[in-house]
């Protein structure tokens, strides 16, 4: 394990209305690995994530105790500012959502915002962001067509350039391969894997598999618990707790 966590995770507990979707949570997220959060549907999986950037803020009836540090600021704080911690963090999620406008300005609408207006500038932003996902010799020729003529799996690696322009340094992804074919979702993969030399990453995922491929470390959550944390090979191939083992089995899903 690093030495500094990314993100540390203290006495979380989160309840929506009166059901505890999350108990207790403690863990450490290592900076620049690759880090999966797996269990059965309905476990708690997706809330954890979206407590990480403060997207559960707007679920009617939620309420949240405990602490979130990224880089040792409390996202929870009254005073923390919500837009800079959002800035961290890019999320890609189930389904690709481009914005119906061109390749170019899916990648420049970012850093536009952030007041990035020079072409030239935002040219070699584009190119760089289109080629740290692969995607730049499959649409250089065609930068002002619509973002919603690529194929879906396309769409998705469009997505990650858009989250990576306006330099995040955590990504998070729920699911993030589940509506791509094959292809396209080992391509996704393998910039997981590549993307962590920069970037610390934190992925749900369903597909053990996908988990074992992918991770440097496995977080197995039951019942809105964790249950085990530790280095992929320890646990999948070798779990110290018998729900893990189960699981990893198939025996429970
Ligand atoms: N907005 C909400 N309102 C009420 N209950 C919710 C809400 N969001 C999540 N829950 C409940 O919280 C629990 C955990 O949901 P969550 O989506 O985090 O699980 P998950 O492990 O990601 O599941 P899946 O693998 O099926 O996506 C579930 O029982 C779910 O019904």
């Amino acid at each position: 394990m690093t030495k500094t966590p990314h993100i540390s995770v203290q006495h979380l507990n989160v309840h929506i209305g009166n059901q505890h979707i999350l108990n207790d949570i403690n863990i450490n997220i290592p900076d620049k690995k690759v880090t999966s959060i797996i269990g059965p549907s309905g476990c708690g999986k997706t809330t954890l994530l979206r407590s990480f950037n403060r997207l559960l803020d707007n679920t009617p009836g939620v309420s949240i105790t405990g602490k979130v540090l990224v880089d040792g600021e409390d996202i929870y704080d009254p005073k923390a500012e919500v837009t800079h911690i959002r800035k961290k963090m890019g999320l890609l999620s189930q389904r690709p959502y481009p914005l119906p406008m061109s390749i170019y300005d899916n990648v420049a609408y970012g850093p536009r915002i952030h007041g990035i207006r020079k072409k030239q500038e935002l040219d070699q932003l584009v190119e760089e962001q289109l080629k740290a996902t692969g995607l730049w010799n499959e649409v250089k020729d065609r930068l002002n067509a619509s973002a919603t003529r690529l194929s879906i799996g396309q769409q998705q690696r469009l997505c990650l350039a858009r989250g990576l322009a306006v330099s995040p340094e955590i990504i998070l992804g729920d699911e993030s391969t589940s509506a791509l074919d094959p292809v396209s979702t080992s391509i996704i993969e393998d910039l997981f894997i590549s993307l962590k030399e920069k970037y610390s990453i934190v992925l749900v995922t369903h597909i053990l598999r996908q988990a074992r491929r992918v991770s440097d470390y496995i977080v197995f959550v039951y019942g809105g618990k964790i249950i085990e944390f530790g280095p992929t090979e320890d646990v999948l191939l070798n779990p110290k707790e018998e729900l893990t083992r189960e699981y990893v089995k198939g025996y429970i899903s």
